[in-house]
């Protein structure tokens, strides 16, 4: 039987920084090396909001010097009129990630932008109105929800239900910046760029409660309650380590939460523990790849889950795959979880007088 042509979506990457890069050397990936044959990636443009020369490079750095016909552009809104391109990798820092993804929006474009989707969740809520108005997909880039590893945890958890009832979830997700030393400018610690542990990194601790805990069919879509407390860098006021306790009445399950940016979280980062024993998690909470199976009475069983690659193409691929089908949104990353997750983090932040500075909690008009 003859193959099935791929699905081909076109990307348009929108800045070129660290993540950029390793995006789109990811949808470069031959799909084959990841057992995938439905669909296919192609990076149609990149563009630079401080120079064309840069954008040139970029692309020349992707393609590691090969022929290529990537389009270059000098600016984002060149990018987002570019009728060959299919969806928009918006991977700006936080703080431009509402003003990029409206550009690309009201350009007609579909939107994969990188977490946190945006500073507030008013300015999220905004995003999906207007996607929805103009029939685009929209996600937010939560790349480990798409790991194998994920959708291996969630069946034994949820399917075979192999720790029986889960009582405890404790996730940790740090880095260490060394913060006395890099400049108040960088991404991490600055205010104007929506720094601090809780949207940077605390995101993926949030994302394995949800997948945890607020995915569990049991939990039937009951939100969590929640309380956060934040100690603050004297050198800039955004959050250097924020700890959250989200408890699940529903499911009867307690989780906390820890993020911060001084300390280097442990080889294993986050333990579920139910009745037959425990799941562990081994580095990093962001590109999982390995977990431990403690069950009572038995020697561990740890198992690693290969990575082809950096491994976001798998969440490229469910763009695609949503796209392919006429979906506005991905099962993988629905959009309401997303809100969600950015309600409990405004939640903490409220608790904490924790505001981003200027207009960068601002919403245009619907
Ligand atoms: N999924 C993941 O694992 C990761 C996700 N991220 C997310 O990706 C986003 C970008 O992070 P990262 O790539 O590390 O950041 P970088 O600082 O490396 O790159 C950001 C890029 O955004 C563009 N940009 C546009 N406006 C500004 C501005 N005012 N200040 C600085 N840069 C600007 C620049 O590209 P240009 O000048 O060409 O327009 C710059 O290169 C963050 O929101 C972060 O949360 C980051 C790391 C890992
Ligand atoms: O998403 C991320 O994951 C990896 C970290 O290095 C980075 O700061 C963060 O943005």
């Amino acid at each position: 039987m003859a193959a099935q042509t791929p699905f081909t979506l076109r990307w348009g990457i929108m800045a070129t920084g660290g993540i950029a890069d390793l995006f789109a050397r990811d949808l470069l990936k031959d799909p084959a090396t990841r057992d995938v044959s439905d669909v296919a990636h192609v990076v149609q443009a990149v563009a630079s909001s401080s120079s064309l020369d840069k954008a040139k490079a970029f692309a020349d750095q992707i393609t590691e010097g090969k022929p290529h016909s990537i389009s270059s552009y000098g600016s984002y809104k060149e990018l987002v009129e570019d009728p060959k391109v299919d969806i928009i990798y918006v991977a700006t820092p936080h703080s431009h990630h509402y003003e990029c993804s409206l550009l690309a929006l009201r350009a007609g474009k579909n939107v994969c932008c990188e977490k946190p989707f945006t500073i507030n969740a008013e300015q999220t809520k905004h995003l999906i109105a207007v996607a929805r108005e103009k029939n685009l997909f929209l996600m937010e880039a939560v790349w480990t929800r798409f790991f194998p590893l994920s959708l291996a945890m969630q069946r034994m958890l949820f399917e075979e239900k192999i720790l029986g009832k889960i009582h405890r979830v404790a996730v940790d997700f740090g880095l260490a910046f060394d913060i006395h030393n890099i400049s108040d400018k960088h991404r991490i610690v600055n205010p104007e760029l929506g720094g601090g542990a809780l949207l940077d990194l605390g995101i993926y601790c949030l994302t394995w409660v949800m997948m945890t805990c607020f995915q569990n069919p049991e939990n039937e879509g009951e939100r969590p309650l929640v309380t956060g407390d934040m100690l603050k860098t004297p050198l800039t006021g955004v959050d250097e380590f924020t700890t959250m306790s989200l408890m699940f009445p529903k499911i009867q399950v307690s989780a906390v939460a820890t993020t911060n940016i001084t300390v280097r979280s442990p080889e294993t980062f986050a333990r579920i523990q139910g009745e037959k024993g425990d799941l562990t998690v081994q580095w990093s909470p962001f590109r999982p790849e390995s977990l431990t199976l403690e069950l009572l009475g038995q020697e561990p069983k740890k198992m690693p889950f290969h990575i082809p690659g950096h491994g976001m193409f798998w969440e490229a691929d469910a763009c695609a795959r949503a796209i392919r089908d006429g979906k506005k949104e991905s099962d993988g990353c629905k959009l309401s979880e997303s809100l969600m997750v950015m309600e409990i983090m405004d939640g903490i932040r409220k608790e904490n007088d924790l505001v981003y500075p200027g207009t960068l909690e601002n919403v245009e008009k619907y």
